[in-house]
């Protein structure tokens, strides 16, 4: 058995596309996904991706976490590069230095809450670091519900399961995908706030794709994409600057 991983990050970058390009089918079917995108996400930041349906942003993300390949550019976590990676070597770097929190959240029915939240780093024989382990449980503030199941949760409690999961084996970074989209407003802003304490108060970097203007006003910075490119972005964002900024796409993405 090894204790929990050391950070493989050097650099500020937790994550960084350099000319990154995904394409989907041929021929007539052929999408072009991701066209050249470069993007750095900071360590110790908290990053929103936003833009219209179709626009890239869950590409970006799985391709950069090292769940999908791309067609063409490179992609790092810390200073490892994803391309050219052996299967082997991918998943082990997913599962030591990323963390995810998906819109369902996947939480195995039979396991108790804590069990969940171990449950990766038991698969990869890990030990979890206690001290780190009950911070993470402290911040996402499920002390009195660790020994339930997941139907004895309520939907904002199974994600903060979820996030505290994803937060267990200290990653390199933290992709949320809609986190929020299944949640009422109410949950939803818990688990946007225990995300930003994640990264305030723990260091944790954390990328999240988000529709939702007021989800986005959590994060220090926004990234925007259109058709498979970034066209802009946005640091300190707030809910009505967002908007503001999403209203200049029209329905298909295009800039105006
Ligand atoms: N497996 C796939 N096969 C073919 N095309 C795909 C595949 N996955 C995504 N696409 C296409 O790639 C483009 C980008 O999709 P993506 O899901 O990344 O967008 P998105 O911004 O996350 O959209 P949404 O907000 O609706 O989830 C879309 O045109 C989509 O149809």
């Amino acid at each position: 058995m090894t204790t929990t991983a050391a950070p493989v990050i050097t650099g500020r970058a937790a994550a960084r596309a350099t000319a990154l390009s995904k394409v989907y089918g041929e021929g007539e079917t052929r999408v072009v996904a991701l066209d050249q995108v470069s993007v750095e996400f900071h360590r110790g930041e908290f990053t929103a991706i936003m833009g219209p349906s179709g626009s890239g942003k869950s590409t970006l993300m799985h391709c950069m976490a090292g769940l999908d390949t791309v067609s063409g550019g490179s992609t790092t976590i810390g200073d490892t590069e994803l391309v050219g990676l052996k299967d082997k070597d991918l998943t082990r770097l997913r599962r030591d230095h990323v963390g995810f929190v998906f819109q369902a959240f996947n939480l195995l029915p039979t396991l108790t809450a804590l069990e969940n939240i171990t449950l990766p780093m038991d698969i990869a024989g890990r030990k979890p670091d206690k001290e780190w382990l009950d911070r993470v449980i402290e911040t996402v503030g499920l002390s009195g519900r660790l020994s339930h199941r997941p139907s004895q949760l309520s939907g904002g409690q199974q994600q903060r399961v979820a996030c505290a999961r994803a937060l267990a084996g200290r990653p390199e970074i933290v992709f949320a995908d809609e986190p929020t989209g299944n949640l009422d407003s109410r949950s939803g802003a818990e688990i946007l706030a225990f995300l930003r304490n994640s990264v305030r108060e723990l260091g944790q970097t954390v990328v999240m794709v988000t529709h939702d203007p007021v989800a986005a006003s959590y994060a220090d910075r926004v990234v925007f994409l259109a058709d498979g490119r970034i066209v802009d972005e946005l640091d300190r964002p707030t809910a009505d600057g967002v908007l503001d900024r999403m209203r200049r796409f029209d329905a298909k993405g295009r800039t105006s």
